[in-house]
């Protein structure tokens, strides 16, 4: 990723998102909750498992277990059945050569056991038990103890984001309750005169506003609490209003709007007012007028009016922000190499995250496709898409059949 040909005046991509990183901290405050609550949430601590799962040698399948000892003479073999396992009621006497035991899926093997035949497998002839397959190994059909977790064994470190099946694990570790990090607050705001809620009425020169509504539902996913602050009229104190309530009442305080150098512009100047800008301005395409900042108590994020620049900017830059402020650690986005079918216009100057769709052919091979129009305003060309082709500062256009990465969104982006 080259820093050496972004457009003069503007901060290289990883430059700007490596500063907002340093800027940002981990958080302090510390919940416990039961787990059947933590689904999306950061665990605070290490989960290191207090026992071994599975805690015992048990059987994988409904059979017979005894010592493989007793089945080195194949000839003529049957075994007396001494006893019975069943899941949470062990045998708990001895096996002899020459002696077997039932056993069910899951129930506890005796120690002079180390073998499980399937009952599929057998016949019991005059109270013996016979074989109609011989198990050809020692262990067949055995689970042993600790082979998924072992006691001692970190599970899930701090910082990791607990998932479905992350619940599962604790559960099958006996852990009731965890120790997350509390969750962000975000106040959200969106700028504009032209701004109408759907519902209203439409007046001349005005759109219905998407960012808001789309920002929430994608904050929704990242599990913090959102103050919708609603549209701000592009005025200098409706807007120092509103920024000051943001930042008392949350974490972080992030609008759309606003950013870029019209008469009616003014988000900039009022965070330099209250607070301090960070940067602004990236070489990227959509966002170049992203604004990194700090309000006295809050974390400032000024996205671009323009809904596609907007909702990438969140992406890309948000996002990590608000991760690391959750406490967890910054992932760079996993790429792969693909097959562009379509030309692809680019200037040098700006990364570029061009919308698209990525899938396999009947060979194996990356294939994406442009979702069309790229204007930093035609939200559908993002709706459609399923990834970014990220093409490098320096980058000119892209023929038709030329490599490109392509970057898969996340589930939190579709
Ligand atoms: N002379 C220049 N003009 C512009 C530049 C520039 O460098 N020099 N940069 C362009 C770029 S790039 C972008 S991106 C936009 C960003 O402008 P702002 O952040 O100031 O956004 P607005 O002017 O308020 O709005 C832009 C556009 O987006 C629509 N919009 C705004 N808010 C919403 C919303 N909540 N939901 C849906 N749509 C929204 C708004 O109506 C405008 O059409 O500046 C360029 N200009
Ligand atoms: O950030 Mo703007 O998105 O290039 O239109």
């Amino acid at each position: 990723m080259s820093d050496c040909c972004s457009a003069p005046g503007l901060m290289p991509f990883e430059t700007a998102l490596n500063q907002l990183l340093a800027n940002v901290q981990a958080p302090k405050k510390i919940q416990l909750i039961a787990i059947e609550d933590c689904l999306d949430r950061v665990l605070a601590s290490a989960i290191v498992s207090p026992i071994f799962v599975p805690p015992n040698d048990n059987s994988a399948m409904d059979g017979y277990a005894f010592s493989f000892a007793s089945i080195n003479d194949t000839e003529n073999i049957a075994l007396d059945i001494v006893g019975r396992s069943f899941a949470g009621e062990p045998f708990t006497g001895k096996t002899e050569l020459g002696q077997c035991i039932r056993i069910m899926t899951g129930a506890k093997m005796p120690d002079c056991c180390d073998t499980v035949v399937m009952q599929e497998n057998t016949k019991v002839v005059d109270g013996k038990l016979t074989f109609t397959k011989l198990p050809t190994e020692r262990f067949s059909n055995v689970r042993n103890k600790g082979e998924d977790i072992s006691c001692g064994q970190t599970v899930f470190k701090q910082g990791h984001k607990l998932a479905a099946i992350d619940i599962g694990l604790l559960a099958s570790l006996g852990v009731a309750n965890v120790e997350v990090y509390a969750p962000v607050t975000v106040a959200l705001l969106s700028t504009g005169d032209e701004l109408r809620t759907p519902g209203e009425r439409l007046g001349d020169g005005d759109i219905f506003e998407s960012n808001r509504f789309a920002l929430n539902a994608l904050l929704q996913r990242l599990n913090v609490n959102v103050i919708d602050l609603g549209i701000i009229r592009d005025d200098k104190q409706a807007i120092r209003e509103a920024f000051i309530r943001a930042d008392k009442e949350a974490d972080v305080v992030i609008s759309s709007g606003g950013v870029s150098v019209g008469e009616a512009d003014y988000t900039k100047d009022i965070l330099t007012e209250l607070g301090e800008i960070g940067f602004w301005k990236i070489a990227m395409k959509p966002g170049k007028p992203f604004a990194f900042g700090k309000l006295p108590n809050s974390i400032f994020f000024g996205l671009p009016g323009n809904p596609v620049s907007a909702l990438v900017t969140f992406y890309k830059l948000a996002i990590p922000g608000i991760e690391k402020m959750q406490g967890m650690p910054f992932k760079p986005a996993a790429k792969f190499s693909a097959i562009s079918t379509t030309k692809l216009k680019k200037s040098p100057g700006r990364m570029d995250f061009q919308r698209a769709v990525v899938s396999y052919d009947e060979q194996g091979v990356a294939r994406v496709t442009s979702t069309g129009t790229q204007g930093s305003g035609v939200l559908t060309s993002l709706g459609k898409a399923n990834c970014f082709i990220v093409l490098d500062s320096e980058q000119g256009s892209v023929a038709e059949g030329e490599k490109v990465f392509v970057e898969p969104f996340a589930f939190a982006f579709q």
